[in-house]
């Protein structure tokens, strides 16, 4: 270790039992805040058989309570703390105590795709089956599962959202666990919506909610504020009516106790750069805590920008290390790292790349963003590092956008990321924060329901026959005027019509896509202007992102090797070059390093294309229709794009470089630095006069100004050609929709 950078990295840590270092020391001195056991084997590691780790876990004491009260309730909140073994242990007691007798299914339903194959295989595991048998899952594209021998499925919200399109009373399955719920995203709402409406037709389903942090009583009003009258399904028997009707509403239970302990330390100061904070504790953990019993280490990062950002440094750092240990003769004395990135539009074998067992001599880093913060058992993770930020979308309604903001996490969120310690032997978490900011926290996150855009969400209820949205019963109401925002963004994409019924021509077929509704329109309409091959590499694309690599300190270097896709007509098109080009190279790597462009976007682009391409053919199979290309001809490709996002345009303003959307709000918007436009016009040194009149942006993002990204050069009569009836017809247009909503 050079003496350069032992400075970099000499973060000094307040150790129990040592004296508490002064606290203008350092910005990153970290602070023990509590501990659940005070002389902590760090390294106890279990060696326990399966069926004794099973008994070992705090949950298995309340194996009986649990069967019991499911008898009784018709809903049951299970909240235990993280590792207590809710999402492995809940499915099988229901499973070995026959809950599935019947021929009927137990489903488990998790936020995300990596924590459902994952969760599925331990429990196979636990059972000593083969995957895909007894136990299976379903995730998107992806069916692990044997009809009439699975009696466990693991599957993500959203698939069991799209299961109800076609058995609305979800009648295979007799208990629903939601796993996770603390998360709250728009499904989970939904499905909670959905599911208290089905119990009303099937008093026999039972519902089991659980999570480490969640606003229980909050759910037990939402699920014991039942109807009276009660339709019963058609064959229940006289006396399985009378059996069901005696049970109670909702019983929230606590399982206390975690497996192992964790440590939390806090810094003593707030950290001015958390990117840097963060790779300097890994270092100092690398370096300073024992290291043949190995103890990898997960760190918390608000963005994929900054998760880019640390793996290279962490990279450089390693590369360091390296050098400095050659002269070591015996391999097997060098201290090795692998560092593996975690974020969700990450190819999905890449994620699954944490999972892997770490190497003998070797010590895991892995930098990831909030989709690591629930569920996931990482097994040998004891150390975990919390910057403390999450980046969310936050929906503006008097603006009318939805934005991505950085903001504060929640303590719930702080306790889920410290949990990913301490699930097979005891951890240490970091949080970048002092403990006082801790206490400053908000207990729970806003319901993503409450403070996103609902144009999805609305759009699902709709094809699920929900007629009257404002009636629907969610566990927390959105504010109507984001309902209204939502309706009328459908009506002007014409997904619905003016008695806001799903249209059949559109409407119905945007459902069936896994995208927005602005994303699914230009899919679909691509098919009339004849460039749906290039628009479906621009909507894949737009999943995924950071496609251009421009690191802080070669900038000017990127910024020259990306010009050679760049053109004109902005950032959308610039990128249809590079996957364009991309496709026909013979030797991918070697393109991307060249270009500076990132070849683990580019190939999940590839991904997502092919498998939307895909369902845009299920889509259209029976009209017979063709996925042409416009070739080299781009005003078709822009004129489809101005007909999905056309309520996302904006107008340069006379002084001549800030934007404003057409839609009459005043808010400020700028171009992001990071967009192509940016490099050309500074290129040209132009002056700020010749920024482009008219452009449509794909997203808003707050920081020190709000930013619009991704954008698309376009002439702005297209707006009045193509959605007229948006411009000319917004004040009749509220007028009928509120009139049918009735709406403040
Ligand atoms: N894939 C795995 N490999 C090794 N051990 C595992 C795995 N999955 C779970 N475990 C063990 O089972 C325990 C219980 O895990 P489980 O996911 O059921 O807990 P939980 O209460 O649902 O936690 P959380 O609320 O964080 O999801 C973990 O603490 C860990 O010891």
């Amino acid at each position: 270790m050079s003496q350069n950078q032992s400075k970099s990295t000499t973060n000094k840590y307040w150790k129990p039992g040592s004296t508490r270092p002064p606290r203008q020391q350092s910005s990153s001195i970290v602070d023990r805040q509590d501990s659940t056991s005070e002389n902590v084997d760090l390294y106890q590691h279990s060696s326990m058989s399966i069926v004794q780790h099973r008994r070992h876990l705090p949950i298995a004491a309340y194996r009986t309570h649990i069967l019991h009260l499911l008898e009784k309730y018709r809903t049951l909140i299970i909240i235990g703390e993280t590792g207590s073994g809710k999402s492995t242990q809940i499915p099988q007691y229901l499973l070995e105590s026959g809950w599935t007798r019947n021929g009927k299914l137990i489903c488990m339903t998790e936020p995300r795709r990596i924590a459902t194959i994952q969760l599925a295989q331990r429990i196979a595991d636990e059972k000593d089956v083969v995957l895909g048998k007894e136990i299976g899952y379903r995730i998107r594209f992806e069916d692990v599962y044997s009809s009439g021998l699975t009696q466990i499925l693991v599957m993500t919200e959203g698939l069991l959202l799209r299961e109800l399109m076609y058995d609305p009373l979800l009648t295979r399955y007799n208990v629903i666990i939601i796993d996770e719920a603390h998360e709250r995203s728009i499904q989970t709402d939904l499905l909670l919506g959905l599911l208290k409406k089905i119990q009303r037709r099937r008093r026999d389903l039972r519902l089991i909610i659980t999570s480490a942090t969640i606003d229980s009583e909050r759910l037990r009003a939402f699920f014991e504020h039942q109807p009276t009258s009660i339709s019963k399904t058609e064959n229940q028997s006289e006396e399985n009516k009378n059996e069901d009707e005696k049970l109670n509403e909702c019983f929230i239970m606590s399982v206390e106790g975690r497996s192992y302990p964790v440590e939390i330390y806090h810094t003593t100061e707030p950290v001015p750069d958390y990117c840097k904070a963060c790779v300097d504790t890994c270092i100092q953990i690398h370096e300073n805590e024992k290291y043949n019993e190995q103890g990898d280490i997960l760190c918390f990062i608000s963005g994929q920008d900054d998760v880019v950002r640390i793996i290279r440094d962490l990279h450089d750092y390693a590369r360091r290390l390296n050098d400095e240990q050659q002269h070591l003769k015996r391999k097997d004395e060098r201290k090795k790292l692998i560092i593996l990135p975690l974020y969700a539009s990450l190819k999905f074998l890449d994620q699954m790349k944490v999972f892997e067992k770490t190497p003998i001599n070797t010590r895991k880093i892995i930098v990831a963003t909030n989709i690591a913060e629930t569920s996931l058992t990482i097994p040998n993770i004891v150390y975990v590092i919390d910057c403390g930020y999450v980046r969310l979308k936050l929906f503006n309604p008097e603006f009318g956008f939805e934005v991505l903001t950085t903001l504060p996490i929640t303590c719930s969120s702080a306790l889920q990321r410290a949990g990913r310690a301490g699930r097979v032997r005891s951890g240490k978490a970091y949080r970048l924060y002092p403990a006082a900011e801790y206490e400053k926290m908000k207990e729970f996150q806003l319901p993503e329901i409450q403070r996103c855009d609902l144009a999805l969400a609305v759009l699902q209820l709709k094809a699920l026959g929900i007629h009257n949205i404002v009636r629907f019963d969610f566990p927390s109401p959105p504010p109507s005027k984001n309902l209204l925002q939502a309706i009328e963004c459908l009506y002007a994409l014409r997904a619905i019509d003016q008695q806001s019924h799903l249209t059949s021509d559109l409407g119905m077929k945007m459902a069936e896509l896994p995208l927005h509704p602005a994303h699914a329109r230009v899919l679909i309409l691509s098919l009339e202007y004849g460039c749906t091959q290039e628009i479906l590499k621009i909507i894949a694309s737009l999943q995924v992102k950071h496609v251009f690599h421009s690191p802080p300190n070669e900038k000017m270097r990127a910024a020259k090797l990306h010009s050679n896709f760049a053109c004109q007509e902005g950032d959308l098109i610039t990128v249809l070059n590079v996957i364009k080009a991309f496709e026909q190279q013979m030797m991918p790597q070697q393109f991307c390093d060249k270009y500076m462009l990132n070849l683990k976007s580019l190939k999940r682009i590839l991904e997502i294309k092919d498998s939307l391409e895909k369902s845009l053919r299920r889509l259209i199979a029976k009209n017979n229709k063709i996925l042409s290309s416009s070739g080299d001809d781009v005003i078709p490709v822009l004129k489809c794009l101005t007909d999905g996002f056309f309520m996302n345009a904006a107008q340069l303003s006379i002084d001549g470089y800030t934007y404003r959307t057409f839609r009459g709000s005043l808010q400020e918007l700028y171009i992001h630095p990071s967009c192509i436009l940016s490099a050309i016009l500074s290129k040209q040194d132009t002056t700020q006069s010749q920024l482009p009149k008219t452009i449509l942006f794909n997203e808003l993002i707050q920081s020190s100004k709000i930013f619009m990204s991704d954008i698309t050069v376009i002439d702005p009569n297209w707006l009045y050609e193509i959605a007229g009836h948006y411009y000319e017809q917004l004040s009749t247009r509220q007028w009928i929709l509120k009139e049918s909503y009735d709406l403040e």
